[in-house]
């Protein structure tokens, strides 16, 4: 092989492994508005009942969950568990914002 073959080979090989890095990316995003979309609804919910935003034992149970899946999967585990942590988070501040507002200004 030449070095321009070489380059062409390389050049080719990257652009597909970042095709199906785009299209990993793109479910990604996919499948997060749509866990988002359920949390809200489970933000909503919690309000109306006034139930709090936060629930450790089911987190707890999620995180167990998913260590083990990514185990199986030859994912690392801490990832798995910061990756969820990270998310969680987020739907907690988005609980606590939707149970600020079902509460009116005056709460
Ligand atoms: O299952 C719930 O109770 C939720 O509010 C959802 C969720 C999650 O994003 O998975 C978020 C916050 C809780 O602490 C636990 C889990």
């Amino acid at each position: 092989m030449t070095t321009s073959n070489v380059d062409e080979y390389v050049t080719a090989e990257l652009n597909r492994l970042r095709e199906s890095i785009d299209n990993i990316d793109a479910a990604v995003v996919h499948m997060l508005a749509e866990r988002f979309k359920a949390t809200q609804q489970v933000g909503h919910l919690k309000a109306e009942h006034h139930l709090p935003p936060a629930d450790p034992a089911r987190e707890a149970r999620q995180i167990a969950r998913l260590r083990q899946l990514a185990e199986s999967a030859r994912l690392d585990p801490a990832f798995a568990e910061k990756l969820l942590n990270f998310i969680v988070a987020e739907v907690i501040r988005h609980h606590e914002r939707i149970a600020e507002e079902s509460a009116g200004p005056d709460a």
